[in-house]
């Protein structure tokens, strides 16, 4: 399997360079230059496997055996034991039809754990066997960059270096990342937002020379490895639906910001999942609701609300997705892509329109909505949803048709939203590993929303 750019000027690449590679030297996304296709009988044999197995089975059609089959074998065991639930990716049936597949049983109590943790022991491993210096750099809502600390704090060899929006993160998400005391980890609180904070990555990625000199590696989903780790829960999800209801229509509802987790659902089914319609569930910040229903792609305004992780205007794998839109044309991917750049605006053809619609619905769920939907799951239910889930079940509502299995990723924990939690009346316990935080010490630093700044923290931090 080789890799290729959505923009096309990238020499076709191996996995491994493809991972260390990160964003694409011509400023696109990675992507296999051909989707494997898995049969159904595979599908079949695939229901006895542990998400383990599953995991490596699912790797073994993109890596090219470049990391040999034992030592994947111990990265993705260790990736996995630090897990609440042993099947970490538990399918949890709430209603008839109604599923949610919880996603938040690793360390950081969210989804990013699931392909973060695996990430973490990939640059270890690579650090550890190629004598790479690997400094991470990230941007994140929140969730991101507290799985990436948690998953290389105090690993030898490696420095991360987070950047989250000033007070724009929940307070927990904060503690997460701040009070990793280890020298190897930086955070930079930034004024601004996260998209802010992500054009700024995006920028010194495609700096190329900045890129080398100063030896950054990705953990965002702009790799294609965090995609690739994510498809896993999907296929894992279908194969455990009770088994009447694989037969029926199955719908992913994917709470979404970067528009990463939907994307990755997106391959699950190019690969050959059984999936009916992936519908996307973003809050007030509704580009992607804009793009699916009218085709116009246009950063709107940016709005805090209940949902913080997924307070993104600019969804950085919209332009993996657009690339199998186009018909796979890199020509007309860096087209479209220089436009969105100089006019801040795209419209695809109705006749594209209608294939997006084909395979997608979307729905932008208000704060009230949002808040409503967690009090009445409670209260008819008793099974507490964190706002981003609820956004997603919001979704679901509106969309999932007569008969059809609606799955709805269950992307955090509610211990991280208390702020949200608490406006619906609700008390919830906070688990362990959560309340401890609260008595630690942070560690950040604040600084404006200016390049050069946080280029000289950057700098200062890699010590050359
Ligand atoms: C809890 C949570 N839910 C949903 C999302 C959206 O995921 P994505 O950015 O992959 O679309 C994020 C982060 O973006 C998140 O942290
Ligand atoms: N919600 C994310 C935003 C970054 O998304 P990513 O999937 O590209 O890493 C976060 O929690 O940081």
């Amino acid at each position: 399997m080789k890799y290729i750019s959505t923009r096309g000027q990238v020499e076709a690449k191996g996995f491994v360079d493809t991972v260390l590679m990160g964003l694409a030297d011509d400023g696109g996304l990675m992507i296999p230059q051909e989707i494997p296709a898995v049969t159904a009988g595979q599908l079949e044999q695939w229901k006895k496997l542990s998400y383990e197995e599953l995991f490596l089975a699912i790797f073994s059609l993109y890596s090219n055996d470049e990391i040999p089959a034992d030592d994947l074998k111990a990265m993705v065991s260790r990736s996995y034991a630090s897990f609440r639930s042993p099947e970490v990716a538990p399918v949890v049936k709430l209603k008839d039809n109604q599923y949610v597949l919880e996603l938040f049983h690793g360390p950081t109590f969210a989804f990013k754990d699931v392909a973060l943790q695996y990430i973490g022991e990939f640059y270890s491993y690579v650090s550890r066997t190629r004598g790479e210096i690997i400094h991470i750099l990230g941007a994140t809502s929140g969730d991101t960059g507290a799985a990436a600390i948690q998953g290389v704090r105090g690993k030898e060899g490696i420095k991360i270096s987070i950047l989250h929006p000033h007070q724009k993160v929940s307070k927990v998400q904060e503690l997460q990342m701040t009070t990793a005391a280890d020298d190897n980890v930086l955070n930079l609180s930034v004024k601004g937002n996260f998209d802010d904070c992500q054009k700024v990555i995006k920028e010194l990625f495609a700096d190329l020379d900045f890129k080398a000199k100063h030896h950054l590696r990705a953990i965002n989903s702009i790799n294609f490895v965090r995609i690739l780790a994510q498809t896993v829960y999907y296929f894992y999800a279908y194969l455990h639906l009770e088994a009447a209801d694989q037969q029926k229509k199955v719908n992913f509802i994917v709470p979404s910001g970067n528009f990463g987790n939907v994307f990755s659902g997106y391959l699950a089914k190019k690969m050959g999942l059984p999936v009916h319609k992936l519908i996307i569930a973003t809050n007030e910040n509704n580009i992607l609701e804009r793009f699916v229903t009218t085709g116009e792609y246009q950063p709107g305004e940016f709005k805090s609300t209940h949902s913080p992780s997924m307070d993104i205007q600019v969804a950085s794998n919209f332009e993996r997705y657009l690339y199998y839109l186009m018909g796979e044309d890199a020509t007309k991917v860096s087209a479209y892509m220089n436009q969105l750049q100089t006019e801040g605006r795209i419209v695809i053809s109705p006749e594209d329109l209608k294939r997006v619609q084909e395979e997608f619905a979307a729905y932008g769920a208000g704060n009230d909505e949002c808040l409503e939907v967690i009090g009445r799951y409670q209260k008819d239910t008793g099974y507490l949803l964190d706002p981003h889930t609820a956004c997603g079940i919001t979704a679901y509502e509106r969309f999932s048709g007569e008969g059809e299995v609606g799955i709805t990723l269950a992307t955090a924990h509610p211990a991280k939203f208390d702020e949200a939690i608490a406006l619906t009346g609700i008390k919830q316990e906070f688990p362990e590993e959560i309340s401890q935080l609260f008595s630690k010490t942070q560690h950040q630093e604040v600084v404006d929303f200016d390049k050069e700044e946080i280029v000289r923290q950057l700098v200062a931090f890699y010590g050359n």
